[in-house]
């Protein structure tokens, strides 16, 4: 009989969710991880992500604050300090997923896995304990769920750069900042940067900022960079990396302009971590790295399975975590598993204005249905007292035959927040009449999306 029923290869969102709802039906489990207990999103992602958005967000709120009477110097960031009580919270949720696991029964094994064939795996060393002597255990059924990583352009000087595991560990904060890459990292560190007093430059190959976002929303995040500190260098590519005296780094561009910058960030893409981990001897299907599954996460080998990030679709924890649920209970529950609207996934980017989506951009829904597209753009009643130039943004997407609502769009406060509410209707399949029926909280900015009246134009379908 093999040591164990599941052994889950990573202990990041995809495979700590998978390990303990399979040890909760009764599977004998194991589990490794060669980092850090949680994976990216708690260490080197989301959770540390968003703390350093908050530290960003402080020099405005007491702007705010003095906007609203209050006596409010506006001192200098501590940044060692910040990251220090930063530090403190993630070692605390590392252990809260560690003991999550040991609670739930599943065995915890530390070091860098690999398969020796379909059913042996063997654990070595790795980050968390570099003098680990191998061991080899056997499972009937394996899953991987070993995430990504950051990747750096293939281009002269790239190992004078950083990515974005080294942003979250940096001694001081640089005072000059180069970010190279226009997606989500790369927007949502410019935002930390720029909140807290760094000059920064974005430097991205499009015309637009967040490829695969709505265009408009695009448009109006272009239109906000600069109103944030940042400069905006769109359509070129990083050609050079050069050191100078002192630590300083000078970027070229494709245009022929230099940068001259402390720092220079790459935010330019992730890749599977596959490596090393002997998929290839075992045929197991990849395609540019990633590992192929079909709807059940199945790879091409029977009892090998795959999880979150390492498949490249959708590589967010939310989708992470309900791929390892579903799995688990497919595999070992009697009941039928939990599933998840996976097309309505609601996404957002924490920029100091925030941006969410759910459903489709205009551009994919015209390729549907003929469309009445509702939008929206107002200063927000905080923003009167303080007077500054800050507008959100909100977007319905309507499909005309059916009215249902399809997309939703917003760059705002609290964007994120909202976004979660309406990514429930759209899931459910609601009309434009459901959001005009339902009343609006007043006042806030969430109720323009239930007071939107008249289309802003018509589109007409485009295939
Ligand atoms: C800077 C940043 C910010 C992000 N912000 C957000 C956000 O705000 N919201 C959001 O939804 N998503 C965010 N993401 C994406 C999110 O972190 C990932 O989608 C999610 O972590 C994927 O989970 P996973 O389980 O697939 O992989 P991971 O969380 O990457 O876990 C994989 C684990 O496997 C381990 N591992 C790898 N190889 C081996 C091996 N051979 N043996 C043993 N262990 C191994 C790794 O050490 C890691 O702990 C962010 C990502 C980054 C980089
Ligand atoms: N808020 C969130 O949910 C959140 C936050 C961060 C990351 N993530 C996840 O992590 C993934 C990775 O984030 P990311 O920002 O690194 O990737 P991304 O795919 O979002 O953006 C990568 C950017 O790098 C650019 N790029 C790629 N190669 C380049 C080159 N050679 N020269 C110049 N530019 C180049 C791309 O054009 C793109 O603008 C995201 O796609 C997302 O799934 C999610």
């Amino acid at each position: 009989m093999p040591d164990f029923d599941l052994f889950v290869i990573g202990a990041g969102s995809g495979g700590v969710r998978c390990a303990r709802i399979a040890a909760q039906n009764g599977a004998r489990v194991g589990i490794a991880e060669s980092r850090h207990w949680g994976g990216t999103c708690v260490n080197l992602g989301c959770v540390p992500k968003k703390l350093m958005v908050y530290a960003s967000e402080g020099a405005e709120a007491a702007e705010d604050a003095r906007a609203y009477g209050w006596d409010v110097e506006i001192g200098a960031h501590d940044w060692p300090r910040f990251i220090a009580a930063k530090d403190k919270e993630i070692t605390r949720l590392d252990g809260i997923y560690k003991s999550m696991l040991d609670k739930a029964g599943v065995g915890l094994f530390v070091g860098r896995a690999k398969l020796i064939d379909a059913h042996t795996i063997e654990i070595g060393p790795g980050p968390l304990d570099e003098k680990a002597t191998p061991q080899r255990v056997t499972a009937e059924k394996i899953v991987i769920a070993t995430g990504g990583r950051p990747v750096r352009p293939p281009i002269e000087g790239a190992e004078l750069g950083i990515i974005s595991d080294a942003a979250f560990h940096l001694t001081e904060r640089p005072e000059r900042v180069c970010i190279i890459g226009g997606g989500y990292i790369g927007v949502e560190f410019a935002g930390i940067f720029a909140g807290l007093g760094s000059k920064v430059d974005l430097v991205f190959r499009q015309d637009l900022p967040l490829r695969g976002f709505d265009q408009e929303l695009r448009e109006k995040l272009l239109e906000a960079l600069p109103k944030h500190g940042i400069t905006v260098h769109a359509g070129v590519s990083p050609e050079k990396i050069e050191a100078l005296e002192a630590g300083a780094r000078r970027v070229s561009l494709s245009n022929g302009t230099t940068i001259d910058t402390d720092c220079v960030f790459f935010a330019t893409g992730r890749k599977p971590a596959t490596d090393g981990l002997g998929l290839e001897t075992l045929g197991v299907k990849t395609e540019k790295g990633a590992v192929v599954v079909d709807a059940h996460s199945a790879t091409s080998v029977s009892n090998l399975y795959a999880i979150g990030d390492v498949t490249d679709r959708i590589n967010l924890t939310p989708v992470a975590i309900a791929e390892g649920h579903t799995l688990a209970e497919r595999l070992f529950s009697s009941h039928t598993p939990r599933d998840w609207a996976y097309e309505t996934t609601p996404k957002a980017v924490f920029f100091s204005e925030t941006l969410a989506s759910v459903g489709l951009t205009e551009e994919e829904a015209a390729k549907e249905s003929d469309l009445d597209v509702f939008t929206a753009s107002f200063r927000p009643l905080r923003q009167t007292l303080i007077g500054r130039d800050r507008k959100a943004f909100m977007k319905l997407i309507v499909s005309r035959d059916s009215q249902k609502v399809v997309g939703a769009h917003m760059m705002g406060d609290a964007a994120a927040e909202l976004m979660q509410g309406v990514a429930i209707a759209v899931t459910a399949g609601l009309t434009k009449r459901d959001f005009d029926r339902t009343i609006g909280i007043h006042p806030t900015t969430a109720e323009e999306f239930v007071t939107m009246r008249s289309p802003t134009r018509q589109v007409s379908r485009t295939s």
